[in-house]
């Protein structure tokens, strides 16, 4: 159709790229194409990447969308910092990486770095659905690294066994289950106080509002981390 912008869905027969492949059908503006990672990473006549893969894949077909100059919304988790610097090293340019597209999740992450100032002892707790391949999630991850910007690097004193995945000097645990969409608990404790921020995932439509204004949005320099600047955040 003239004038749609053709996006590329790279996982579109999982949950998280079925999902953007109805979006993206449904809307007037876009135009989806099914790109399979592992037949090739051709990208011609793209105007953007939707990528829904495994961590492996994902970073593959960013290097390809990246030496091809196209523009990518990373849904994948498990980007490492080093990864992500590695990307900024190599003059990436329009590749956004989003731990997770739902608002009361990225206003979570966002409330916990106001928490940050002022809490010096902080956990997160995770939970998902029990088809989830990877742990700690990525939105955990990114919540700690989050906090841990605020706080400055400060060791959590528990760095032992059955206390969690240390990042960023916050311990988080990880809870795998059936029955659970995702949930996240960040956990300030104080003087005789703690404070708890929680958000509930209970359908994967959170994520729809977040991936729309993703591939809408007007392509950045560089790489972004999140959708926070789309909402007004940062
Ligand atoms: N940012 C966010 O808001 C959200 C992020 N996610 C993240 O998105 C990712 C996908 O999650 P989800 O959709 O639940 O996972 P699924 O397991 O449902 O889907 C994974 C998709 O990746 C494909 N795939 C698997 N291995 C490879 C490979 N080696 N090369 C190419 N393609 C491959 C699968 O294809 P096949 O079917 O052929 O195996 C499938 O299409 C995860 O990292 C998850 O954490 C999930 C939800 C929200
Ligand atoms: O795999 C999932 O389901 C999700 N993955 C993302 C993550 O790792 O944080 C986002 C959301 O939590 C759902």
């Amino acid at each position: 159709m003239a004038g749609t912008r053709r996006i590329g869905i790279a996982g579109s027969t999982g949950r998280l790229g079925a999902l953007a492949l109805r979006l993206v059908a449904a809307a007037d503006d876009l135009e989806p194409v099914e790109l399979d990672v592992r037949e090739g990473l051709d990208l011609s006549g793209l105007d953007a990447v939707f990528d829904a893969t495994v961590l492996d894949a994902s970073e593959r077909l960013v290097d390809a969308a990246v030496d091809a100059g196209v523009p990518v919304v990373v849904g994948t988790s498990g980007w490492t910092q080093e990864r992500i610097g590695d990307l900024r090293d190599r003059g990436a340019e329009g590749i956004r990486i989003v731990p997770n597209f739902s608002l009361g999740s990225v206003l979570e992450t966002h409330l916990a770095t106001i928490a940050a100032r002022h809490f010096t002892a902080v956990e997160v707790v995770e939970a998902h659905h029990d088809r989830k391949r990877d742990a700690p999630s990525g939105t955990a991850t990114r919540t700690a690294e989050a906090i841990g910007a605020v706080r400055g690097f400060r060791p959590a004193t528990p760095d032992e066994p059955g206390r969690g995945t240390i990042i960023a000097g916050v311990p988080v645990h990880a809870l795998r289950l059936p029955g659970v969409v995702a949930r996240q608990e960040i956990v300030f404790g104080g003087t005789g106080e703690t404070l708890t921020i929680r958000h509930d995932t209970t359908s994967s439509d959170s994520y729809s509002a977040g991936i729309l204004l993703a591939l809408r949005a007007e392509r950045q320099p560089g790489v972004t981390v999140g959708i926070d600047d789309l909402l007004g955040l940062s």
